[in-house]
């Protein structure tokens, strides 16, 4: 395993992720003892995930305040490396509630950072010259997609974007690989997503605009793979889903894990959807058993997409 992976989380969260066993009714207050708190953010959940699958990935980005403090400690007793710029603002925190009707999530807006210390992390990724760097999740207040270009071009790695479908048609510099998940497709192409051969015609366009590969997260209609040889599906695995929380982070974990370890794209496709099917079975963003997951990863049915 050579190529290092530095993640940027530019605006992480403490992930809160409660279960109840009534549905939650108005005025009425919902009591529970089932609840848990990860370090969390895109960028976060993928340095946590690929430190699982042994790739050396460590996370920075911005923290501050009291739940910044919880995640720094949170990744180093989880021994994931990490070196965030601390931020004058405070670190949100998001909540996912698991009810007997389904998933409920609220993602709060987050902090407001200064441009100085948009400066100092340009500098802290610069001085930590990686191979590969990933830029994932919303940007807070005072971030903007020029930015996430300047980070993209900063030095001779290659970057990897999570990000909205809108921000994605701001960015401009060149990228390695893209991971929309279907309604980020829709609305980075402005195409029509509601098929699965809708799905691939939007990821070969998105392609088109800068991204080597797009790696596209469909949920229960698995993923897609868009590069210069080919559209590839992968159907999903069958799991006892509890959340889908973090999973297109695994994906995007896993298909860079398999890039790492020089897999084919194809099959670096395949550890993806693995690496995701675990994650969706744990509950938040904490890290699964990932044992056997280069072992198994070819009972993922892979098949040539056509629009
Ligand atoms: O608000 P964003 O930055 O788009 O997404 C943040 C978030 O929902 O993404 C992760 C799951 O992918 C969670 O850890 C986190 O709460």
């Amino acid at each position: 395993m050579s190529d290092d992976v530095l993640t940027v989380t530019m605006n992480p969260a403490v992930d809160h992720t409660v279960r109840v066993t009534e549905p939650l009714r108005t005025g009425a207050v919902a009591r529970t003892d089932d609840a848990k708190f990860d370090a969390g953010g895109k960028g976060i959940n993928v340095s946590k995930y690929l430190t699982a699958l042994d790739v050396d990935a460590p996370a920075t980005g911005f923290l501050g305040g009291p739940f910044g403090r919880m995640i720094r400690d949170r990744l180093t007793d989880d021994a994931v490396p990490n070196d965030f710029v601390t931020i004058g603002d405070r670190t949100r925190l998001n909540t996912t509630v698991l009810g007997p009707e389904g998933e409920y999530k609220i993602n709060h807006d987050g902090p407001t950072v200064s441009e100085d210390e948009v400066e100092t992390l340009v500098e802290r990724v610069r001085a930590r010259d990686p191979d590969r760097l990933v830029i994932a999740g919303s940007l807070p207040n005072g971030v903007s997609t020029a930015d996430v270009d300047e980070l993209a071009s900063a030095g001779d790695w290659e970057t990897a974007v999570d990000m909205g479908g809108a921000s994605l048609t701001e960015l401009d510099a060149s990228y390695l690989v893209c991971k929309p998940n279907r309604e980020e497709l829709g609305v980075a192409t402005g195409m029509a997503v509601e098929t699965t051969a809708d799905c691939v015609a939007a990821a070969q366009a998105l392609r088109e605009r800068g991204f080597e590969f797009v790696v596209a997260s469909l949920g229960p209609d698995g993923a897609l793979l868009a590069t210069d040889s080919g559209t590839y599906h992968a159907a999903a695995l069958p799991v006892d889903v509890v959340d889908t929380v973090g999973a297109g982070d695994a994906l995007l974990s896993g298909f860079l894990a398999g890039f790492a370890r020089g897999e084919s794209e194809r099959t670096a496709l395949r550890t993806g959807v693995t690496v995701a099917s675990r994650v969706v079975a744990a509950s938040g963003t904490s890290v699964p058993d990932f044992e056997g997951v280069f072992e198994t990863r070819d009972d993922v049915g892979v098949s040539t997409a056509r629009p």
